[in-house]
């Protein structure tokens, strides 16, 4: 059946004419806050903080926050003082002048999940995501104690993301994000610290990367937080690290390796779900048509070069780690992420 479009004031077209309002918004968010539809610090950033705000929700507690609502900017006087939202602050900045330029047109809580969605679509390798519009924004902010640290245990984050209504599966589908991402605030001297060699594109480098034996710090040990990398540069968080080889997660996250459908797919679903929590989902219109179609990805996971399979920590009991080719060439260090 044909669907009735509706030439929204700007010239695009939409199914739903309340999508309208979104075009000119994330035309501003690509040209202005993403450098033109990079995948590099700014998105980075973006994506980050739509994590620290949806995250303060409880399936079991009502006081813990109100989930994707906005609350990590409405009330960053207080929430950007919990020890967990270290460095959001330069993200909350980032959208400081364009969520005070809505003028209401959306709320704030929208426009955190929006630019993060619109953020990933900058990152080669990433499933188109999803948009919902109509969040209501937050009344009260998120106590301390609702955003996982990288220096807790698997069963604290896991026991955390499960009262947010997150199954280990969907843990270890979101944490493909730290495919694109990296540490600023872990190693007092160094930012821009990558988790993957691929800080651009959203491959599975990164569940290939952190599965292979520490070696190395990118400056100084002892950080808390910190584990060696297998890679001079790169940065692994204790986190990351032991999600790759707990028993309940290890094979789940192996799963990934060289599974670019299966790291996207699962990812797109279960952040859907974290951009709505606390949210009621019949209040919501679904403007997914907005989203820019991502950038295009034919890569391949491969063992950084210098690497072989006697690097792999084999974590994942019931099976093999798959074969992967060595990258040519010299031993190479992971460059630091160029801030904006
Ligand atoms: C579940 C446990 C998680 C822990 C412990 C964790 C921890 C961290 C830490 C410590 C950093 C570095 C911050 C800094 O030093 O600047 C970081 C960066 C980042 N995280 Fe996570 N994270 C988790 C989950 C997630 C999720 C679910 C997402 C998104 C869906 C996410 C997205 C990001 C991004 C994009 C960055 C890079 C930020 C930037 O480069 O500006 N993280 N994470
Ligand atoms: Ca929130
Ligand atoms: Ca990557």
């Amino acid at each position: 059946a044909l669907t009735r479009r509706v030439t929204c004031p700007d010239g695009n077209t939409a199914t739903n004419a309340a999508c309208c309002v979104l075009f000119p918004i994330v035309a501003d968010i690509q040209a202005n806050m993403f450098d033109g539809g990079a995948c590099g610090d700014g998105a980075h950033a973006a994506l980050r903080l739509s994590f620290h705000d949806a995250i303060g929700w409880s399936n079991s507690n009502p006081s813990f926050g109100n989930g994707a609502d906005g609350s990590i900017f409405i009330f960053q006087n207080v929430e950007l003082n919990f020890h967990a939202n270290t460095g959001i602050d330069s993200a909350v900045s980032n959208e400081t002048p364009f969520i005070q330029a809505l003028n209401g047109s959306i709320s704030t809580a929208d426009f955190i999940q929006l630019a993060a969605a619109v953020s990933l679509t900058n990152c080669p390798g990433t499933v188109r995501p999803t948009f919902m519009l109509g969040r209501k924004d937050a009344t009260f902010p998120a106590p301390d104690g609702t955003v996982p640290e990288p220096f807790h245990t698997v069963d604290t984050i896991l026991a955390r993301m499960g009262d947010a209504g997150f199954s280990p599966a969907e843990v270890v589908a979101l944490l493909a994000s730290h495919s694109i991402a990296g540490a600023d605030n872990i190693d007092p001297n160094l930012v821009g610290l990558p988790f993957d060699s691929t800080p651009s594109t959203f491959d599975t480098q990164f569940f290939v990367e952190t599965q292979l034996r520490g070696t190395t710090f990118p400056g100084t040990g002892g950080n808390q937080g910190e584990v060696e990398a297998p890679l001079h540069g790169e940065m692994r968080l204790q986190s990351d690290s032991e999600l790759a080889r707990d028993s309940r997660t290890a094979c789940l996250w192996q799963a990934n390796v060289n599974n670019q459908a299966h790291m996207a797919q699962t990812f797109q679903a279960a952040f859907a779900k974290m951009q709505i929590l606390g949210q009621d989902p019949s209040q919501l219109i679904d403007c997914s048509e907005v989203m820019p179609i991502p950038q295009p990805f034919t890569g391949r996971a491969m063992l950084p070069a210098g690497l072989t399979h006697n690097d792999v920590e084999q974590a994942c009991a019931s099976t093999p780690f798959p074969t992967l080719p060595t990258a040519p060439g010299p031993v190479t260090s992971v460059a630091a992420i160029p801030q904006s």
